[in-house]
């Protein structure tokens, strides 16, 4: 008998370095808007109300912390000496690169964070927990500790949680997290199909890759993933992710497609063998027929989709259908506005769509499913998940006025190597894990 389980969102509270630092080669927003000044507060009140406004549709919603950030410990690890402040100087003046890697805000696309393998899929039937390496890019590289700290901290009780540590950091082992993988099922307390995709084989040369920008998940990263979670075959599907997305800008696969009970949303680009992906699937999905929502290109052209980002947007159950959250920028493209408007004509799965601001995060390259994990939980895992970041009203509001009393509302390059700002961010962080009650996460608090 299947047990009741929801599908619990987890979304990365921005943190209060939120910049624009150009770090992301592949990924086009990062590169487009490099060097402009951000507005931290605003990206994590625009942040925030998503999680309220799902919070208040019933959704069960949680919070994973921002990381501390410049991270000091990886620029002494680095060779840069002495007090903070001349820590800071010295990378400011060294290397402006190094210090906007340890200075970015990243940890905030939590899909990114891990991958999640509910119990229902497991051999051991307790949710399994792998923090993605993050090896393709430096700055996210150093992110895997501490995000492992969290997610153990959440999800503490060894009964029904299973933590791993991250892969080999090495390219061979590029794990980016949930950002490349799907679950397929007809309910959620039901055995599900998870979908993993890869950009690239790393351990077969002649595969075909990408040319112009990075694959940055492999298929030994995610075929580890799936022996470490105890996914049997039934349970997994593995995909190469189309080379021809990743170079037109889809860095992740999250950025063409988004599945969600048992329907998937797609582009045509999306996967290299499409009519093989989507059979693999069908032979394992259990209790429910695939439902595939296609997007053509004559429909959306990749560059929309990329440009749009209609593809990461939240699929959510509702009492009649589902809803597509989708970021603002998908009104702003006429491709995608229309398509939007037909789909929900269609009488398909997608009932509604409704837009979210969430300009700051986007203009890095991440969308509303970038900003969130999804763990299915099923009701006595949920009982024993840490309950301080669940939002609720009270839980809002005492954030809400925790950002508006410690971010800045502008934040440039230059800024980076003030040590005002370190300062502050560790004042706040402190601040932080005591409203949402988990203990020393942060390095400087150990
Ligand atoms: N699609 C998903 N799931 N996540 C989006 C991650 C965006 C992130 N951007 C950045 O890291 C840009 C930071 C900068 O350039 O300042 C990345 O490329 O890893």
């Amino acid at each position: 008998m299947a047990k009741h389980a929801v599908e619990a969102n987890f979304d990365g509270l921005v943190g209060p370095t939120h910049n624009y630092a150009g770090l992301s080669w592949g990924n086009v927003a990062s590169k487009t808007n490099v060097r402009s000044a951000s507005n931290p507060k605003e990206a994590a009140l625009q942040g925030l109300a998503k999680m309220k406004r799902l919070a208040d549709r019933g959704y069960v919603q949680g919070i994973l912390p921002p990381h501390e950030r410049p991270h000091i410990p990886t620029l002494r690890a680095l060779g840069f000496e002495g007090t903070e402040a001349r820590v800071l100087e010295q990378a400011a003046k060294a290397s402006p690169s190094i210090l906007a890697a340890v200075s970015s805000a990243s940890s905030m696309w939590t899909a990114n964070a891990a991958t999640v393998s509910p119990s229902a899929d497991t051999t051991d039937h307790r949710v399994h927990f792998t923090p993605a390496n993050l090896s393709a890019k430096f700055h996210r590289s150093i992110e895997h500790k501490v995000t492992g700290r969290s997610l153990k901290a959440i999800f503490a009780d060894e009964s029904y949680f299973a933590h791993h540590p991250a892969l080999p950091s090495v390219s061979h082992f590029g794990d980016e997290g949930a950002a490349n993988h799907t679950r397929l099922c007809a309910g959620y307390g039901e055995p599900g199909v998870e979908l993993f995709v890869y950009g690239q084989v790393a351990f077969n040369e002649q595969a075909s890759a990408p040319e112009k920008y990075p694959a940055r998940q492999t298929l030994e990263a995610s075929q580890a993933i799936a022996r470490l979670h105890g996914l049997k075959g039934q349970h997994a599907v593995f995909a190469q992710q189309n080379p021809e997305a990743i170079d037109a800008g889809v860095f992740h696969n999250d950025v063409i497609a988004v599945g969600n009970g048992n329907t998937l949303f797609y582009h045509e680009t999306a996967f290299l063998n499409e009519d093989q992906v989507l059979a693999n699937i069908r032979e394992r999905l259990t209790g429910a027929e695939l439902e595939a929502i296609r997007v053509s290109r004559a429909e959306v052209p990749v560059e929309d989709a990329v440009a749009s980002y209609l593809f990461n947007s939240q699929l959510l159950n509702t009492p009649d259908g589902m809803l597509l959250a989708v970021p603002g920028e998908c009104r702003e493209v006429a491709s995608v506005s229309r398509y939007l408007d037909d789909l929900v004509k269609s009488g398909g799965p997608v009932t509604s769509v409704e837009v979210f601001d969430v300009k700051q995060s986007m203009r890095n390259g991440g969308g509303p499913a970038c900003l969130r994990l999804r763990v299915v939980l099923d009701d006595d895992e949920l009982k024993a998940t840490h309950r301080g970041v669940i939002v609720t009203d009270e839980l809002y509001e005492r954030l809400t006025t925790w950002v508006e009393a410690h971010y800045r509302d502008e934040l440039s390059q230059d800024d980076l190597a003030d040590p005002m700002l370190l300062e502050e961010v560790r004042k706040a962080l402190d601040e932080l894990t005591g409203i949402l009650g988990l203990g020393s996460i942060y390095d400087f608090q150990r």
